[in-house]
């Protein structure tokens, strides 16, 4: 086992979910896998392994902001040997392009973490997805007929903002919605040479004020679901 993580070696597949929620972890696992185990309950962040279409796919539970995300993502890297990594989250809409339960492909995250400003000492990274897995998720997502954007995310370390006024900035340069984790999980990837993408789910709006139940978030945003677990099977590990 690693350090958050209590599985071993050989029961992590090489195609994982992440959702930032353990709960949803435990939805996934039972609604869209087949023959799913539960491999780790470390801090109640659970994660499962089954099958999809005959596929092996874990689902790994992150927590919330990029310290937690870059913990798993760090240990799945490094000692499960993951190759494909998705996302699957929800996020607040910072435009009224975008409506709740619209699904967003996040092409590229823009960050105010210091995750990244200690890494790269004051340059500026480009924290972006995979595009083959990219490209296959706006497949999926057309084939489903689901409303859906490709566009920048905004990965900030407060869900709670003291100055709205840097969000708004990043708004005016055509950043679309928030959430907490994606540029970690792009940067780490990147490093690794392995293959990330984010799919979310809007799941409250900045602009309107309309927002979902808890319950909605843990459990309603089964097209993000399908269209990230589409997009998986849909483009070869960079190994094989
Ligand atoms: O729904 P999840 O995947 O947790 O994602 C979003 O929700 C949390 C905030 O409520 C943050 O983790 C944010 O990124
Ligand atoms: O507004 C929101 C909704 C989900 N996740 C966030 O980080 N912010």
């Amino acid at each position: 086992m690693s350090t958050h993580i209590a599985a071993q070696p050989g029961q992590i597949a090489p195609r994982i979910l992440l959702p930032g929620d353990p709960l949803r972890a435990r939805w996934i696992a039972e609604t869209f896998l087949d023959d799913a185990e539960c491999y780790s309950e470390v801090r109640g962040m659970l994660g499962f392994t089954g099958t999809f279409r005959g596929e092996r796919v874990s689902v790994q539970g992150t927590g919330m902001g990029q310290p937690s995300a870059s913990i798993y993502v760090n240990e799945l890297i490094d000692e499960y040997g993951v190759q494909q990594l998705v996302r699957v989250g929800s996020c607040g809409a910072l435009t009224d392009r975008l409506q709740v339960r619209d699904v967003v492909l996040a092409m590229a995250a823009a960050t105010d973490s210091s995750m990244n400003t200690l890494r790269f000492q004051g340059y500026h990274y480009p924290a972006t997805a995979d595009f083959a897995l990219l490209r296959a998720a706006a497949d999926a997502a057309q084939a489903h007929g689901a409303r859906h954007h490709v566009g920048t995310v905004f990965s900030s370390d407060s869900f709670y903002h003291s100055r709205p006024e840097l969000t708004a900035k990043v708004v005016e340069y055509g950043v679309a919605a928030v959430e907490m984790e994606t540029a970690e999980i792009y940067t780490l990837a990147a490093k690794a040479r392995r293959q990330a993408l984010t799919v979310c789910t809007v799941s409250d709006h900045i602009v309107t004020g309309e927002e979902t139940s808890a319950s909605e978030r843990e459990q309603t945003f089964g097209d993000m679901v399908t269209i990230a677990l589409e997009a998986m099977l849909a483009t070869p590990l960079p190994s094989a």
